[in-house]
């Protein structure tokens, strides 16, 4: 048992340390404000569970529908010199929570990529409840190594055809300041990397094995999430590298889909993870959507409030004509969209503290941490060996 004191240090937007209260005061919080259903057994996989939106469906399906099933991700474990991440706190409350509704969620700390994982995975699955109902594919990785090549690629955040410079948000001694980024090219060779890393094959590889192992349930649904965004964005995210990805995985939606399996993608809105706030120019762009939305703007866990009551058939699936569910459509309404751009063409190195909701970013970024969260004493020494749930972790 290692008790310390944590401060937020680091560079940019990344931080060393996360602190364990904080990141599970968020999990308990982000709970309490979903209204329950009664629930009817249903059993899910939520793969990217410790973080962001994957964090959200997961937190949202056992508050709401009090599913059982199991939570991927893949998070470090706490060392002599620093905490665990972020995402291990989170699964450790999440684990508690789910405790409490006394549901059976079971959490596998391994790389989603590697054929071992889904064989351990669908082994639960099979032993547990033999099939399940849901499977939502919340990924997002830097690289991923095939395991039946042994070949690693890696994603690239660059521009396709063109070169692009956009305006981004950074900080200095916590002060904002506009910057200018530069976003380079991607060779033929970075796109085809990034489609391997962040497109469709490994959904495909998940939903073909537990085909195989007969582990779909009647009625099985699978989403994995995708983003479309904002024109101002467009050459980074939907036109870029990463664009090309979702493209793909959009597509690979088309192809998964037949008898027994309904595959969707669910296009969620801009929100602030440790895998957003790395791309240049989306912080700015999520500063000036919150000072347009303020409260309006729509959460993660709202948002899978939305999508959990559409795949539980509570509610109708709200599909646009591609057969995408749209959980943004709050995000790229005209008038939203229009006060955006009009704030972002505004955005001076002068005025960017008026103009744009940095402090209300800056300290998202610092509660992906577990820093910054209301009601949590970060002068009191706090537990940082916390341990994974249940005998399954790495
Ligand atoms: N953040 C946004 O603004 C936004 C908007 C719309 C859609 N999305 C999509 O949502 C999905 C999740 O993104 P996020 O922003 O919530 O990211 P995130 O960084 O908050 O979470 C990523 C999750 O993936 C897990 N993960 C990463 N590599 C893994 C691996 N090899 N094996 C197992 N788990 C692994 C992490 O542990 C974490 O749980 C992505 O598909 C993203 O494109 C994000």
């Amino acid at each position: 048992m290692t008790e310390r004191v944590i401060k937020p240090l680091g560079r940019g937007f990344l931080f060393l340390d996360s602190h364990p209260a904080g990141c599970a005061r968020l999990v308990r919080d982000a709970a309490a404000k979903v209204d329950r259903r009664a629930p009817e057994r249903r059993t899910a996989l939520v793969i990217g569970s410790s973080s962001g939106y994957g964090l959200a469906a997961t937190i949202a399906g056992l508050a709401r529908y009090g599913i059982d099933g199991i939570g991927v991700s893949f998070e470090k474990a706490p060392t002599a010199r620093r905490t665990a991440t972020a995402g291990w706190y989170r699964t450790a409350e999440t684990a508690v929570l789910a405790a409490e509704f006394g549901r059976e969620f079971h959490f596998v700390n391994a790389d989603a990529f590697a054929d071992t994982t889904k064989t351990e995975v669908l082994d639960l699955i099979a032993e547990r409840w033999g099939g399940i109902d849901h499977l939502i594919y919340s990924v997002a990785a830097p690289r991923r190594v095939d395991p039946r090549t042994g070949e690693t690629y890696q994603s690239a955040l660059k521009a396709i055809g063109a070169p692009h410079t956009t305006k981004s948000l950074a900080f200095e001694d916590g002060r904002p300041v506009l910057q200018e980024v530069g976003i380079d090219v991607a060779t033929e060779d970075e796109i085809a990397q990034t489609v391997k890393v962040m497109g469709g094959e490994d959904w495909a590889r998940w939903v073909t094995a537990l085909e195989e192992r007969r582990l779909l349930l009647p009625g099985f649904n699978t989403v994995a999430l995708t983003y479309i965004g904002s024109e101002l964005t467009g050459p980074i995210y939907r036109q870029g590298s990463i664009g090309a990805a979702k493209a793909d995985l959009e597509q690979t939606a088309r192809t998964l889909g037949k008898d027994g399996v309904r595959a969707m993608t669910s296009v969620n809105g801009a929100a602030v993870t440790q895998a957003s706030s790395a791309i240049p120019g989306i912080g700015l762009y999520v500063s000036l959507l919150h000072k347009v939305l303020g409260d309006s703007l729509q959460t993660p866990i709202q948002q899978s409030v939305a999508l959990w009551d559409q795949l539980t058939g509570e509610a109708p699936f709200d599909l646009d004509g591609e057969g995408r569910i749209r959980l943004d459509r709050w995000e790229l309404a005209d008038d939203v969209q229009a006060a955006v751009r009009a704030q972002w063409e505004a955005a001076t190195r002068d005025n960017i503290a008026d103009v744009a909701d940095a402090g209300w970013f800056l300290s998202e970024v610092r509660r992906l941490y577990g820093f910054d969260v209301p009601g949590v004493d970060y002068e009191a020494p706090t537990e940082v060996d916390v341990e994974w749930p249940g005998a399954r972790g790495a």
